[in-house]
């Protein structure tokens, strides 16, 4: 413990980042998930530098296989390391390929202004030239720079810093995935040094009407399901969604959101019986808004620029919270 640095809780869930493949040249086919949070912060020279380090170990996954329990857990244990004076900040470590969506979530849950940073890697820890070393001590450093509080929750890979409303993977393999597609990044990390150039102007953290207590309270967040639209659209999946209890529908629509015509009767029925649905894209970047007058009158909800994943999550939050169709348009059109 050194008196002069500041504390830094490291919260493991595992991925790739934590993950062990069988030789130095394999960055596929290995296992995620397999090293410590103990093991990660052993690999990094210079971490104790630039921080007095606690870590927890709160899962050890794949984030493919990510569940709401362990999103309970993680709310749970950052809130508890975010309300100890001692810590000035939070890292996660967390498998890349659900990353945006536990950061999402975080961003819409957490009543902190104090750093939360989630790292991953696309490299395993016994690959040549792994990444995760690298990225772990660049989102130490954020955690600990003064400039990164306040900002909502971040996400640091690649030697940038990324918010978690609008970063996305946008790359199966390539260490320079992550991205805020038309919108860029916060800031970067520069030979060291910690630069932040903007902020999000949307709600985050204590802006946002959500708390914690909706992952506590619910074993399981309301079942929300994805439907991705594609040409000769016929209407089976949305209709097997509803049958099989979903509670609200992301249409991951074509182009700013548009609805098969056959689709569209089984759109309709849900709402009908009071499930809301929410027309996204599936582009990848750009904003969904208002088009066919039908599709707005029938009562859909627009996503923005949040891709289906994480409107997703944010319906799920407004489902839980018992807001009424009218408070879940409003969440969505300032979220
Ligand atoms: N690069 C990664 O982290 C991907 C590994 C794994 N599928 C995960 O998301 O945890």
């Amino acid at each position: 413990m050194k008196e002069d640095l500041p504390t830094i809780a490291i919260l493991g869930t595992g991925g790739t980042i934590a993950g062990k493949a069988g030789s130095a040249s394999a960055t596929t086919g290995y296992v995620p998930g397999s090293a410590t949070v103990e093991d990660l912060l052993a690999s990094v020279p210079g971490l104790e530098d630039i921080a007095n380090l606690t870590s927890v170990q709160v899962s050890n996954i794949g984030s493919e296989d990510m569940t709401d329990e362990i999103w309970a857990c993680l709310v749970k244990e950052t809130e508890s390391q975010l309300k100890d004076p001692e810590v000035a900040g939070v890292v996660i470590t967390h498998g890349t390929d659900t990353l945006e969506e536990t950061a999402f979530m975080l961003n819409q849950v957490l009543k902190s202004e104090k750093p939360v940073v989630l790292v991953g890697s696309m490299r395993p820890a016994t690959s040549i030239s792994a990444d995760g070393p690298m990225n772990l001590l660049n989102a130490a450093k954020v955690a600990t720079t003064p400039e990164a509080k306040g900002k909502g929750v971040l996400v640091v890979l690649n030697d940038e810093i990324h918010g978690a409303r609008d970063v996305i993977k946008t790359n199966t393999t390539n260490c320079d995935t992550f991205a805020s597609p038309r919108l860029g990044a916060l800031g970067f990390i520069t030979g060291g040094r910690v630069s932040f150039f903007k902020e999000s102007t949307r709600p985050h953290t204590l802006k946002t009407p959500f708390t914690s207590e909706l992952l506590s309270d619910h074993k399981h967040l309301p079942i929300v399901d994805i439907i991705y639209a594609h040409s000769n659209g016929d209407g089976r999946l949305i209709k097997a969604a509803i049958q099989s209890g979903a509670k609200g529908i992301i249409y991951a629509g074509m182009g700013n959101g548009s609805i098969h015509c056959k689709d569209l009767p089984e759109l309709e029925k849900a709402l009908e019986e009071g499930i809301p649905v929410v027309r996204a894209s599936r582009c990848g970047s750009g904003e969904v808004v208002d088009s066919s007058p039908e599709w707005t009158e029938a009562g859909m909800i627009n996503a923005g620029t949040l891709n289906p994943q994480k409107a997703r999550v944010l319906l799920q939050l407004c489902l839980a919270a018992g807001y009424c169709h009218e408070k879940t348009a409003e969440v969505f059109l300032k979220a």
